[in-house]
């Protein structure tokens, strides 16, 4: 039974990348300084369109344009947080879904009441690493090391299932395992390798990634978020094959991705319920 509930998450991972390359959503993304090229690399080479618009003076015009917008406080100031929940609110009063990537949420008051204050603004979906995940979950700062996590994935299960029930969101949290929750269901995709963590800004690349698949799938965000994390990971996988270090797999990691065929999906994501 759960072999066969494995063998349907490659199809629907595959189903996932290939509506997201034939309909090239539109990602809004006000991300931090570190990740832009990252991130707008990566959606570019799974079939997105990645657009890194944050002026207030232009969201009123542009988000309601958008297929998903795509929040995170990575380099979080203090002229760029209005931005953040003027795009936020108006993602939610147009129906657009949008992800919040929670970047070293437990490293200060400040950043943390500005994750806590996006999400009362309704996210689809939240995607952190374990350390930022039960963070939140606690309203507490600490239990981090700046932008990397000081916890195992598994450690922070219980609390982003209590952050899913508390905030409505899809919750996503990041690691050896990546696992899902939408508060009752919890599925982990174990795809992808550790090298992947020694690349700045994987994580803010992954949830922009979740964000382009929500586009496409927004009333299946747990789904959505699922296959984007294990795709991510299969190309981070392939692109390990070829790589030397970091700085190569970021290439390769790239490459895979806009290179992924529907065998390779099928064969290569591994979706669990656990
Ligand atoms: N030990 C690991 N094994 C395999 N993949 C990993 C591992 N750690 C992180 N990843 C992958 O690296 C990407 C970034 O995750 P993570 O490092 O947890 O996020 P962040 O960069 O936000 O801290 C994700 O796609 C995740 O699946
Ligand atoms: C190093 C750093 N400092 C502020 S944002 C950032 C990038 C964090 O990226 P990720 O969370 O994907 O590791
Ligand atoms: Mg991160």
């Amino acid at each position: 039974m759960e072999a066969e509930k494995q063998r349907e998450w490659g199809p629907k991972a595959w189903a996932h990348l290939s509506s997201v390359r034939n309909q090239s959503p539109l990602i809004q993304c006000i991300t931090n300084f570190v990740s832009m090229d990252l991130t707008a690399n990566t959606l570019l080479s799974a079939g997105a369109s990645p657009a890194m618009l944050h002026s207030p003076n232009e969201t009123p015009d542009f988000t309601p344009q958008v297929h998903a917008l795509y929040i995170n406080v990575g380099t979080l100031s203090d002229n760029w947080l209005p931005a953040m929940k003027l795009a936020a609110e108006i993602a939610s009063k147009f129906k657009k879904p949008w992800v919040l990537d929670p970047v070293a949420t437990g490293a200060s008051g400040f950043r943390l009441q500005a994750c806590l204050d996006l999400i009362s603004l309704k996210p689809t979906v939240i995607r952190g690493n374990a350390s930022e995940i039960i963070a939140l979950a606690n309203a507490s700062v600490g239990f981090t090391k700046g932008v990397d996590s000081s916890h195992d994935s598994t450690d922070a299960v219980e609390a982003a299932k209590s952050l899913a029930n508390s905030s409505g969101a899809v919750v996503a949290v990041s690691g050896a395992v990546d696992f899902v929750t939408d508060g009752n269901r919890v599925v982990g995709a174990r795809n992808g390798v550790p090298m992947m963590q020694k690349i700045t800004a994987t994580g803010c690349a992954v949830t922009a990634l979740i964000a382009a698949f929500v586009a496409i799938d927004p009333l299946q965000a747990l789904e959505a978020t699922a296959s984007a994390l294990a795709v991510f990971g299969v190309a981070g996988e392939i692109g390990m094959e070829m790589a030397r270090g970091p700085a190569s797999l970021r290439m390769h990691l790239i490459d895979s991705l806009h290179g992924l065929d529907q065998t390779t999906v099928i064969s290569r994501v591994k979706i669990t319920t656990s």
